[in-house]
């Protein structure tokens, strides 16, 4: 049996072929609107297809949102699993941001339906709620590990939410949100030329001093465009972990829609911004 290559690996290749910008595949009904498609299947399908279609042959990652497939049911999931289909036979590495967390035995399943080479809506990684434990996601771990597919962790959300969650101090005196990156960084013990288990640390979150993100993994970092992060802000938040930063957009370059050459236009520019950014660095 042949062992695939790990998802480290290949993200690391096309990283430096493309540059690091990932594209979310968000349609919110508002947006379905601003394009002036129907809210329903076919609008969805027209949606995703498009923003397949403009970027796939050109960025390094790109992240469908799987609530707003979900939101259709049924043909809503069908939608997504040809979205994931074509953006990966286009190059670009497909992150499912579907942010699953459970008890170990049913995140089983969970890894089962997106880790599994075999499944319908297999992808090159998956992101996951570390906050039923870090261990629970033990069975995604391991099935990335068999698949060639890798975990972004959520670690330090882009919400002013999380903090009350992740920067609560354990009884060792450790942040939770440190916990999760020291979690990740033993994963990613020995990995060349990176590790497959990514943290989830967004491009709002501030002075990340106090944090090693040297984890030897991606961080997948949204929060630039619609929330208000800047390119300029990743070398500023990150440091010298700028290297292995994805950045995510997804409002930011969706809003440009519906033609295509917008779509790619506005790609262009926030991946050059993040060039110039990280090269200045
Ligand atoms: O895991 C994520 O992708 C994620 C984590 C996080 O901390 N913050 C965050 O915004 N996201 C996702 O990243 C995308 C951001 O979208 P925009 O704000 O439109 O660029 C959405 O799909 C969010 O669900």
């Amino acid at each position: 049996m042949t062992v695939p290559e790990p998802f480290g690996a290949r993200l690391r290749r096309v990283m430096d072929e493309r540059g690091p910008l990932c594209v979310g595949i968000d349609p919110h009904a508002s947006l379905l609107a601003e394009w002036g498609l129907d809210d329903d299947v076919a609008g969805l399908e027209r949606f995703s297809r498009t923003v397949v279609e403009a970027v796939a042959d050109r960025v390094a990652v790109m992240k469908p949102q799987s609530a707003f497939f979900e939101r259709f049911g049924s043909r809503g999931v069908a939608v997504l699993e040809r979205t994931v289909q074509e953006a990966r036979a286009a190059g670009t590495l497909v992150v499912m941001d579907a942010k699953r967390g459970d008890i170990g035995s049913t995140m089983a399943g969970y890894a089962e339906a997106y880790l599994h080479k075999d499944a319908p809506l297999f992808s090159d990684a998956l992101t996951v709620s570390p906050y039923l434990g870090y261990g629970s996601l033990g069975p995604a771990v391991a099935l990335a590990r068999e698949s060639g597919a890798g975990l972004f962790v959520l670690a330090l959300t882009s919400n002013p939410e999380g903090p009350e969650v992740q920067h609560a101090v354990r009884a060792d005196g450790r942040s939770v949100g440190a916990t999760m990156l020291a979690h990740l960084a033993a994963e990613n013990a020995g990995e060349a030329p990176l590790g497959s288990f990514g943290a989830v640390v967004g491009a709002t979150v501030g002075d990340l001093a106090a944090y090693d993100l040297d984890i030897n993994g991606p961080l997948l970092a949204p929060g630039v465009g619609a929330q208000g992060a800047t390119a300029a802000d990743l070398p500023k938040v990150f440091g010298a972990a700028v290297r292995n930063v994805v950045p995510n957009v997804s409002r930011g370059v969706l809003r440009h829609g519906p033609g295509v050459g917008a779509l790619r236009s506005a790609t262009e520019r926030f991946a050059e911004e993040i060039r110039a950014a990280v090269a200045g660095s």
